[in-house]
């Protein structure tokens, strides 16, 4: 197919995609990019993107090097490249050299975004070939220091930004946005940035790591992923006197101004995106959190990442570590540090499954979980001071003050850390915990690293080898008396980009519990024999893809089962269905 337009060298043209090289095409509005069908491979889709000059300006369509000598001359490129052509892979190999190189984690979190706004599939195509290496680049450690500097780091907006200055024009704002169908936004007011506190408008590596994993390890399309950042003020002082701030220099609005844009924007997405745009809650704070979630529960498809997804995500571990440490779900004893998003969310979805597997009332599968807060454990003494989501915790014991003390009047068989304050685990901590149990489940949830509530090492060596650990923020394998111990990385990056997906290709209109039991359950079934041998209680992230298309599987399956579904006729084999909607970063030719 000719195109019409190739006159305008510099301007928009018309890229024709050779149907037979790539999976093009598009399934109605649902990942348009990346599913062939027979109709396409008849007919090749064109579409308008810049040529020329401004082409390998585009990070959505610049290939760079990689582009061939024929598509140098249809789009105008002759001249504006160096007479070398590469592929993709040579061009993959040479940009992990260069990252190998830097010493400094943020030096290689900079070239990634630089990359990024570069060449956008070539990126994608770095994080789904090197999930394992550049997932601490991208994310967690490493997105918590870029967050805290972000203001010095800063080169180009990556999301939107939603200030108390666009009060009453967010529709606008949202228009302003280049692309039009979204399909996840992940939206942050950067009150508590993992364990690191209010980092106020830098807050915005958040949901741009986050939708990277969406894309990387979900397959959603990059262009249906939208980050949002709202700057309601922060209450950060060093960064309120930091020159480099990037955010409104003023303390957090609360109260009904702060619910009010809240409010603007939640409306203003359904208006433009339509009801199936899933709407991801990222470190807000506690005392948002759980408002937002009960408030946009019902009318929004909405889903709060550290309160829903950690526990799902917490759950599959905990139901794989059965394998290892005995028992069934219901025998065990859990004692939580931190009782916040995290730890509430969790403790909620653990009693849920056991109500469900033995059909004991929730009321009562409560209460074989405690949590111990910055006050002490939970007790009924305290539950008029209590704020309402820590209530349903708080069981008959006298008080007891720290969680050394908690450990040794519970004797937990399962420990959670989910405070987001660092080396809380002490020693005397987990020498207790495993003075009880011949094998601890010791998690520490808490992220970056430097919140983790223990290190590998801490657990394995004060636990004498028998502890099975897991964390939030990734740690090296580490050899303790001729034994090398790999420890697994609980983090809800395992379940948000399969379920997105799941709530996506269904059509879904609301998050049910339900999905999230489905979501556990199915990632839970993806750890090996191979991993349970080595201590593991989650698969690799090696084989993410792989284990989102499945985790989409399940939540869609449920997402029918529960009439919340409305892509109709319902696909027969959803993993297939799944499998087949991901996004996958080859090139593609262009004719
Ligand atoms: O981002 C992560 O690594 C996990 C998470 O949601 C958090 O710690 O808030
Ligand atoms: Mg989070």
């Amino acid at each position: 197919m000719e195109s019409t337009m190739k006159e305008m060298r510099d301007g928009v043209s018309v890229l024709d995609l050779d149907p037979k090289s790539t999976v093009g095409g598009g399934v109605e509005d649902v990942y348009g990019e990346d599913r062939a069908t027979e109709d396409q491979l008849v007919t090749p889709w064109t579409f308008s993107v810049a040529s020329g000059y401004s082409l390998l300006r585009d990070p959505q369509h610049n290939k760079g090097l990689a582009f061939t000598q024929n598509e140098r001359d249809s789009h105008y490129l002759r001249g504006l490249l160096p007479p070398a052509v590469v592929n993709q892979e040579l061009q993959e190999r040479k940009l992990m050299n260069s990252i190998r190189q830097y010493q400094v984690p943020l030096q290689k979190y900079v070239a990634m975004m630089d990359l990024q706004e570069r060449n956008q599939r070539l990126f994608y195509k770095l994080l789904v070939d090197n999930v394992e290496e550049l997932l601490p680049v991208v994310y967690t450690p490493t997105v918590g220091e870029a967050c805290q500097k972000y203001g010095s780091i800063f080169r180009r907006p990556q999301g939107l930004y939603i200030s108390l200055n666009e009060k009453g024009k967010i529709l606008e704002v949202l228009k302003n946005w280049p692309e039009r169908s979204i399909q996840v936004i992940v939206v942050t007011d950067g009150e508590r940035i993992l364990g690191l506190g209010d980092l106020g408008c830098q807050g915005m590596g958040i949901p741009v790591g986050k939708l990277a994993l969406y894309t990387a390890l979900g397959g959603l399309r990059p262009s249906s992923c939208l980050p949002v950042t709202i700057d309601v003020g922060t209450n950060n002082e060093e960064l309120l006197n930091n020159e480099f701030y990037i955010g409104l220099r003023q303390r957090r609005a609360t109260g009904k101004e702060y619910s009010e844009l809240l409010h603007e924007f939640m409306t203003a997405v359904k208006q433009n995106y339509g009801e199936k745009v899933l709407v991801q809650f990222e470190d807000f704070a506690n005392h948002n959190a759980f408002d937002l979630l009960a408030k946009y529960g019902t009318t929004h498809l909405v889903f709060n990442d550290d309160i829903q997804g950690t526990a799902s995500v917490v759950l599959a571990g905990v139901v794989a570590a059965l394998n290892l440490i005995g028992g069934s779900l219901n025998e065990h004893k859990f004692l939580f540090l931190g009782a916040g998003e995290a730890g509430t969310g969790i403790a909620e979805l653990i009693a849920l499954e056991v109500s469900k597997r033995t059909k004991v009332p929730l009321e009562e599968t409560r209460k074989k979980i405690w949590l111990v807060d910055s006050k002490g454990l939970i007790v009924s003494s305290r539950k008029d001071s209590l704020q309402h989501f820590k209530q349903p915790w708080a069981h008959e014991h006298e008080p007891v003050k720290d969680l050394l003390s908690a450990v040794k009047a519970i004797k937990p068989t399962v420990l959670i850390g989910s405070s987001g304050v660092g080396r809380t685990f002490t020693k005397e901590v987990i020498e207790a915990v495993s003075s009880y149990n011949e094998k601890p489940l010791i998690l520490a949830l808490s992220n970056p690293t430097s919140q983790s509530e223990c290190t590998a090492e801490e657990a394995y060596t004060w636990s004498e080898g028998r502890a099975i650990f897991a964390s939030g923020s990734p740690f090296d394998p580490f050899e303790y008396n001729g034994k090398v111990y790999v420890s697994g990385q609980a983090n809800n990056a395992y379940i948000f980009p399969g379920f997105g997906l799941g709530l996506v290709i269904s059509g879904a209109i609301r998050v049910h519990d339900d999905m999230l039991l489905a979501a556990s359950e199915a990632l839970a079934g993806q750890v090996s024999k191979e991993n349970y041998d080595m201590g593991l209680i989650y698969p690799p992230f090696s084989n993410i893809r792989k284990i989102s298309a499945q985790i989409a599987a399940s939540v869609a399956a449920k997402a029918y089962e529960l009439g919340l579904a409305t892509r109709l006729p319902r696909p027969a084999d959803l993993f297939k269905y799944a499998e087949s909607c991901m996004y996958t970063p080859n090139y593609r030719s262009y004719r």
